[in-house]
């Protein structure tokens, strides 16, 4: 326990002078103390959108000491508006706020609002400080931590964008008694994927608490969130631009980024397509005789009793998912670079896969 009520869990991103704290508690959104020691200046802008709003801005707003310049910033919702055209909607309340470089951005919202208040902050005035508020499990568990910031192009996801370390992030669980329950599970699929990259121990904690997290059990999510920081927290330290070691992150992505580019942005949730990806992976890895298949069917198994896709979508064909896949930012050169499996809780990049292994299994692959 530290010091601050309510603040059960204080882990640290140790990146230097970039280092920070996630504060993991409840009635977090409430305690000025734990926002108002990152703040650059004076200048403040708390940026949302349209969901998040009525349930959450005025809280934190009513958080923030009266002496500071705050304003507010309200986007659409919707992965679909992940793109450059809002972040620039950011940069123009900025600039027309006469925001200077002493200004501080507050992300308040999901995985979408936190990455595009990220990017906006990383090139305003060519860097400005942010704070992640995370509200939805997916981003209080991974998008909040780390500092990959950036929007969406209708060619791929993620590819317009910058590294730009937040200041502070607060997570509230208290925010997740009114998250949807698709949402849920779409952040349970990061969770998973944390146990198969790094920790079979973990693994084995999320079967036996699966039902708990499901019912957003304030203790059990807690420690989800908290295993799950500490584990991303221990890799952006050692890894921050993605050079090596960080990529294990991206498992099942090369796959559910092609799944969700391909669906049209918001069609599957991040997280939905995370999970069938890390199917798709856990299965490649089994047929390349890396794991077996009962370990294969152990993944599958964890993914569905966290109600998340494991097939891929009946529209997607593999020349559809491999024309995606060839966009990703792993790969080198003309080389695909795949996050698999060597076993169950340990995962490597692979850029070994033979092409035409890998359009066979997409072929044979469940749809639906
Ligand atoms: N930067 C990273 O490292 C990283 C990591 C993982 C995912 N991502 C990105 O994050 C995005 C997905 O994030 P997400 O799953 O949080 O989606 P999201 O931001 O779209 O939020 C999901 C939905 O929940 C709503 N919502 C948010 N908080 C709520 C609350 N407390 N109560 C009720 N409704 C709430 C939102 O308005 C939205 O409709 C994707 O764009 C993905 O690429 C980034
Ligand atoms: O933090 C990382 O590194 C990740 O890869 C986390 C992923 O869960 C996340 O979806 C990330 O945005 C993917 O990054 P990208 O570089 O593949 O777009
Ligand atoms: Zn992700």
């Amino acid at each position: 326990m530290t010091a601050v009520d309510g603040v059960q869990r204080t882990l640290q991103v140790a990146l230097g002078e970039r280092s920070y704290p996630i504060h993991i508690g409840t009635g977090l959104l409430g305690k000025a103390e734990l926002l108002t020691p990152y703040l650059a200046g004076q200048q403040v802008m708390v940026v949302t959108n349209e969901a998040i709003a009525p349930l959450y801005l005025d809280k934190l707003c009513a958080t923030l000491p009266d002496h500071l310049e705050v304003r507010t910033l309200v986007l659409p919702d919707g992965e679909q508006y992940k793109s450059i055209e809002q972040v620039s909607r950011i940069w123009d309340a900025l600039l027309e706020a006469g925001f200077n470089r002493r200004c501080t951005l507050v992300a308040l919202g999901g995985g979408v609002i936190g990455d595009m208040v990220g990017y906006a902050a990383a090139a305003y005035q060519r860097g400005v400080a942010f704070i992640q508020v995370p509200t939805t499990l997916l981003s209080q568990v991974d998008s909040s931590v780390g500092g990959k910031t950036g929007v969406n192009h209708p060619l791929g996801k993620n590819m317009i964008g910058a590294f730009w370390q937040p200041k502070a992030v607060l997570v509230d669980i208290d925010t997740l008694t009114t998250l949807p329950a698709r949402e849920l599970s779409a952040g349970l699929a990061e969770v998973i994927k944390y146990g198969l990259i790094r920790d079979t121990a973990f693994l084995d904690w999320l079967e036996v608490h699966m039902s708990a997290l499901l019912a957003v059990a304030p203790d059990v999510i807690a420690d989800a969130i908290a295993q799950s920081c500490q584990i991303k927290a221990d890799i952006v330290a050692e890894d921050e631009t993605e050079q090596g070691v960080r990529a294990l992150l991206n498992l099942g992505h090369t796959f559910g980024h092609a799944i969700e580019a391909h669906q049209g942005y918001g069609n599957w949730l991040h997280g939905e397509a995370v999970g069938a990806g890390m199917a798709m992976a856990a299965t490649l890895s089994q047929a390349l005789g890396w794991i077996s298949t009962a370990d294969q069917a152990r993944s599958l198994a964890l993914i569905e009793s966290a109600n998340l896709p494991t097939h891929a979508p009946a529209n997607m064909t593999s020349d559809d998912f491999l024309a995606r896949m060839r966009l990703d930012k792993k790969n080198i050169d003309a080389r695909l670079r795949l996050v698999l499996l060597e076993s169950l809780g340990n995962a490597c990049v692979s850029d070994a896969v033979p092409a035409s292994q890998l359009k066979n299994l997409i072929d044979c692959y469940p749809r639906r």
